[in-house]
């Protein structure tokens, strides 16, 4: 297990400190390494002539704030230290005197403070255990209205640990510095705004207390580098040929949304696929062989407004000669029969955009409740609305494993941070995105590119969730890479499918 996919709730956080303090590390002693390793990393980014002002909460998220100040102070910044708190934990207590005794300056009123350059956020970890009012609220409003960088340390305060939400305010970081552990809060979009660029401080957690306190599997994790690499099954084997690669099917398009059809081709031509076949209606097949020549491109029999009406696969081919299917960008609610035929058939099945809007007319859980092989729906918020009305989805975490528990299908929740969720409650979440990819069509390639990762691995013994983490990850880095390349203006969903392999290329 590598610590970058580990992800905790405050009550997980506290049992495992708990652990290390039992065994015997001092409250004091791990303190110091914590606030050393983040007075490192702040040394490497705040140059030296600069002001820093440091604000200290009650509790040992102050305490650490203090032990920062006090080293920067030696490293010869300017900080001074705000603590407004009547009443200290001890540890805190005792670092505040001692930089006291150095000299820092130390104030308690808002109106005293000089001005900085930098502020460091320690007024409340893990511990926030309730809103915050009256006159800590206002100091945090007001130190967001300084025009600064500001650096969280752990999370910042004022966000709840496990679901991001804000207690009645919260600092908006430039920077968060999370200890240990990521912590859940910081994956949940309704935090995004305020945690800024957010990195793990490492502080040698021993993953055997992590184990005891989270299984050796654990249930919510962050999708890294190191899930997809290990689901691509790469390098290819010497002697492989086209038809172990994976046969992926799209169905996909209509005369309205031909366009649809391409990307999600397109998306499927970056995974690598061995081979791909495209069922759309037969006025639309012209223009889906001019761009994506290798691919077979079948023509079906089309509706009066031209959707597919009848899915007419070539000759000695059934819907089981293929190790899977992706079905629905650009369908049009017409093509509701061949929805029904894929999901009557026992063909691993990725669901997305018109699929989901025909599945949830024919009835989200009776419908999928007949299944019997693998099925992935990837909805965005509206399409998962419509599949699953009872289930709020605030909390996208809990909404995600109610709706795989509910369905036995693998349900991914787009996003800026996409999560995922197999029946079974095992939750990846997708921590790194660029809102550059909120475009039509860029979900279209994601179909496309997570259809042709399962064609070429289903057979391989991977988990299905990792498979819809792997393309999620994969999909996401194109649009970071693109954006950084071409501003995040600069990724329409055509552009996205030219950075996919760029992506690995750069692994
Ligand atoms: N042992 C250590 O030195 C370590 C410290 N860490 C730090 O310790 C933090 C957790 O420390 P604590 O458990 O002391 O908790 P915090 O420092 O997060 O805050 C708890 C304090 O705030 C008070 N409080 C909570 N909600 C409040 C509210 N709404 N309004 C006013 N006061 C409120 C509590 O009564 C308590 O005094 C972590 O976030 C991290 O910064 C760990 O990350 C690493 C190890
Ligand atoms: N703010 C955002 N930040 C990061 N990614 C986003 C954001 N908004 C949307 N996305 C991603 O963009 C894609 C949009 O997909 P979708 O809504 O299906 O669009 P379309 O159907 O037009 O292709 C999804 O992968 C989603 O997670
Ligand atoms: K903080």
């Amino acid at each position: 297990m590598i610590k970058e996919q580990i992800v905790v709730t405050s009550a997980q956080m506290r049992d495992i400190e708990g652990r290390i303090f039992a065994g015997g590390m001092p409250v004091a002693a791990l303190m110091e390494k914590v606030a050393g390793l983040i007075s490192n990393r702040l040394k490497s980014i705040i140059p030296k002539d600069r002001t820093i002002g440091i604000l200290v909460g009650p509790g040992h998220n102050g305490g650490d704030a203090l032990v920062v100040a006090r080293e920067l102070h030696f490293q010869g910044y300017q900080v001074w230290i705000y603590q407004p708190f009547p009443k200290l934990k001890e540890l805190t207590s005792q670092h505040l005197q001692y930089a006291q005794s150095l000299g820092i300056p130390c104030y308690q009123e808002l109106a005293e403070l000089p001005s900085c350059d930098f502020l460091i956020d320690g007024l409340f970890g893990f511990g926030l255990e309730r809103e915050i009012t009256g006159n800590i609220a206002a100091t945090i409003n007001h130190f967001n209205d300084w025009n600064c960088q500001i650096f969280s340390i752990d999370l910042p305060s004022g966000l709840h640990t496990d679901t991001g939400e804000v207690l009645g305010t919260a600092i908006r970081a430039t920077h968060t510095f999370c200890l240990g552990l990521w912590k859940q809060g910081l994956l949940q979009e309704q935090a995004l705004e305020y945690i800024g660029k957010a990195e793990l401080i490492d502080f040698d957690i021993p993953l055997a207390d992590i184990h005891v306190i989270l299984g050796e599997v654990p249930k919510i994790k962050r999708i890294t580098k190191t899930t997809v690499f290990n689901t691509l099954s790469l390098p290819l084997p010497p002697t492989t040929h086209k038809y172990k690669s994976g046969h992926l099917l799209l169905i996909c398009g209509s005369k309205r949304y031909a366009g649809g059809a391409i990307l999600t081709g397109l998306g499927a031509r970056a995974s690598g696929v061995g081979m791909l076949s495209i069922a759309v209606p037969e006025s639309i097949k012209p223009l889906l062989v001019s761009h994506l020549p290798e691919a077979l491109i079948i023509g079906c029999p089309e509706t009066e407004t031209g959707a597919i009406s009848d899915l007419q696969l070539p000759p000695k081919t059934d819907l089981s000669s293929f190790s899977a299917i992706a079905c629905g960008p650009g369908l049009t609610t017409d093509a509701t029969p061949i929805v029904e035929q894929v999901i009557n058939s026992e063909v691993p099945l990725i669901l997305d955009a018109d699929g989901l809007n025909i599945l949830a007319q024919l009835g989200t859980i009776p419908t999928l409740r007949k299944r019997q092989n693998t099925t992935i729906l990837t909805p965005h918020t509206g399409e998962f609305h419509r599949l699953f009305p009872d289930i709020n989805y605030q909390d996208r975490v809990k909404a995600v494993q109610t709706a795989a528990l509910q369905t036995g299908a693998v349900v991914l929740l787009k996003g800026a941070r996409i999560a995922i969720s197999n029946p079974e409650g095992v939750v990846w979440i997708n921590p790194e995105s660029t809102p550059a990819l909120a475009r039509g069509g860029s979900g279209d390639v994601l179909t496309g590119l997570m259809g042709g990762i399962l064609a070429r691995v289903v057979n391989k013994q991977v988990n299905i969730e990792d498979v819809v983490a792997a393309a999620s990850w994969w999909h996401s880095q194109g649009g970071i890479l693109a954006a950084k390349e071409r501003t995040e203006l600069g990724v329409d969903a055509f552009t996205l499918t030219q950075y996919l392999m760029r992506v690995l290329v750069d692994m």
